[in-house]
């Protein structure tokens, strides 16, 4: 992208954020005088301001729950945070100074403890669910169909129904060979960048290769192609446009906070950005809709869940290319992420490195014995990536749910339902959580050992679930892991590696969050200008394996 067009998107950036702070601002005078009807008229819209916050700091009904004043006043400090992307850095901190519970928010409050998993996620008998809110995957117009990352409990069911026989343990076997000849491909293009046994003067940013890989093995199991990424070394489309929904899902949950504001924004958004909002749409519904109609039955996420649907007439068009899109970005970001996070991780210690490495030398005597099959009994690899997964969880912050009507205890203490219009929302919030010393010794070390030798007073180990548990757990973690294990068993049998600049270390929280850690394709990003603190590039000299 030439720097002009950046220069234009930095301009857009800056004046998207000015609107955004000045609606935010704009919007809470307007919601708190309206919000206030029973105070008499007399008081200006600052004094209204004023006396609002000052009853959720000291009335509201989770007054009691400790936080800072400001954010327990009013909303704008949260949503400042998540739209300078630093929210999994704050959550932290102010649960390293308020402890496991803090109100982060005039009605949300932000959990590291355990047993909020199970209060929260979980299926307790006797309690009613407590549904996804609506500012995160919010419909663009009522008519929009829901999803599996929706809030209609009814509507996730019937849909988890439809595509859990896609991600069963059979399916995983008969997907494998799929997701290994991509493997092939993302290990010959490499051998490709470099020469012979030396380090090579080329470096590669594996932080893409692991984007065009995920994004390729998506479309493979979902349109029934791949995207061509890792074939042509470049970003789909497609894959453009999906790696700002991270970005721009964030920033559209923080302007839901402020109900009217959303249809204002949308108002704002160049007409060019709309249209490529809309393409992608409609560039989806035109795979999943030739995927359909093609009737071939093969290893992949549509066959299964088609048999079933189309028994019980279960999934309408638009549901399923909704969910194709999700289900493709769910699992390629996240899973580009974590394939990222811990290569990182290794790179920046060698000790873990070296080990790792000689355990998978060890197991295999070639190549192509390295299969998802033969990955799944390599204890210190398992052991990386769960330590990965905990110190730079790809699901940093967690999308809020909903108290239920009329209230509910979590971690033993009662939360109440709010008063006026908003609900009270709850989220347990992995990256805080992970990094705290209560729940983990060491919290910010990187130290594979502690799940080899686990002593249960040094750490939590059920405050842990980078997969979330419950009725939303993730649909992929099988997958997932599979992925990550014979990825990373076949990048580091096959080359050596060290970063390319030894300088270039680095703790993964100090890059900004969205939802997600936005994209490792800095140079495409297209719809919102990238920060340097966003994700970061992973530039690494490889050579062939030295066979001493
Ligand atoms: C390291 C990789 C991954 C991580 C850490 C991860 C994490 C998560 C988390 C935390 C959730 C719960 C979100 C919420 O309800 O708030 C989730 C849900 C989901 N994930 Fe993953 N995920 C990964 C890979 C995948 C893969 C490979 C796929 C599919 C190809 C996938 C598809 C989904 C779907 C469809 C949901 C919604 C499930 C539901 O609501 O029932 N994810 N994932």
């Amino acid at each position: 992208m030439s720097n002009v067009i950046l220069d234009a998107f930095s301009r857009w950036n800056v004046v998207s954020q000015g609107i955004l702070l000045a609606g935010v601002t704009l919007l809470s005078l307007l919601t708190v005088s309206a919000g206030i009807k029973a105070v008499p008229t007399q008081y200006s819209p600052h004094q209204l301001g004023v006396l609002y916050g000052i009853y959720n700091a000291f009335i509201h009904p989770l007054h009691r729950y400790p936080g800072p004043l400001l954010w327990t006043a009013y909303r704008f400090p949260y949503v400042v945070a998540i739209h300078s992307g630093d929210i999994h850095r704050r959550l932290k901190t102010l649960h390293d100074k308020y402890g496991p519970v803090v109100r982060v928010a005039p009605n949300e409050l932000s959990y590291a403890n355990a047993s909020a998993w199970r209060d929260i996620y979980g299926n307790r008998p006797g309690h009613q669910p407590f549904e996804r809110n609506r500012t995160w995957f919010k419909k663009m117009s009522p008519d929009d169909p829901h999803s599996l990352m929706g809030y209609s409990e009814e509507a996730h069911a019937r849909q988890k129904r439809v595509f859990a026989n896609s991600f069963s343990e059979k399916s995983l076997r008969d997907q494998s060979p799929v997701i290994e000849s991509y493997l092939d491909s993302l290990i010959s293009q490499l051998r490709a960048r470099i020469s012979g046994q030396r380090w090579a003067d080329k470096t590669v940013d594996l932080s893409q290769w692991f984007v065009f890989l995920m994004f390729d093995i998506s479309g493979d199991l979902s349109f029934g192609e791949s995207f061509g990424c890792l074939s042509t070394g470049k970003a789909h489309p497609w894959v453009e446009i999906a790696q700002d929904f991270g970005k721009g899902l964030s920033l559209i949950a923080s302007v839901n906070l402020y109900q009217p504001l959303d249809k204002l924004l949308r108002h704002v958004i160049p007409k060019r950005i709309r249209q490529r909002q809309i393409a992608h749409r409609e560039m989806s519904a035109a795979m999943v809709k030739k995927r359909l109609s093609s009737n071939i039955e093969r290893p992949d996420w549509v066959t299964p869940a088609k048999k079933y649907a189309d028994s019980k007439n279960a999934l309408s068009e638009g549901e399923w290319a909704i969910n194709m899109t999700i289900i493709i970005f769910a699992g390629a970001e996240t899973t580009a992420s974590a394939l990222c996070a811990i290569t990182r991780h290794l790179l920046q210690n060698r000790g873990a490195l070296h080990r790792v490495t000689e355990e998978i030398r060890s197991a295999y005597a070639t190549e192509s014995e390295i299969k998802i099959a033969s990955t799944g009994n390599l204890p210190y690899l398992n052991a990386v990536i769960n330590e990965s997964l905990r110190i730079a969880p790809p699901s940093a912050i967690g999308v809020p749910r909903v108290v239920p009507k009329g209230g509910d205890t979590i971690c033993g203490r009662w939360v109440p339902e709010a008063l006026t219009k908003s609900q009270t929302y709850v989220a347990y919030n992995q990256y805080s959580a992970n990094r705290q010393e209560r729940n983990f010794h060491h919290p910010n070390s990187f130290l594979p050992e502690r799940f080899l030798d686990p002593k249960s007073e040094d750490d939590n180990f059920s405050s842990l679930q980078p997969f979330q548990t419950g009725r939303h757990v993730c649909i992929g973690m099988k997958l997932a892991y599979a992925e990550l294990r014979v990825t990373l068993a076949r990048l580091l049998f096959t080359f050596d590696m060290r970063l390319a600049d030894e300088n270039d270390r680095w703790d993964w929280g100090e890059q900004n969050t969205y939802i997600l850690w936005v994209s490792g394709l800095r140079k495409t990003i297209t719809l919102l200008l990238i920060s340097e603190k966003d994700k970061r590039p992973l530039n690494v000299a490889l050579r062939r394996r030295s066979l001493h």
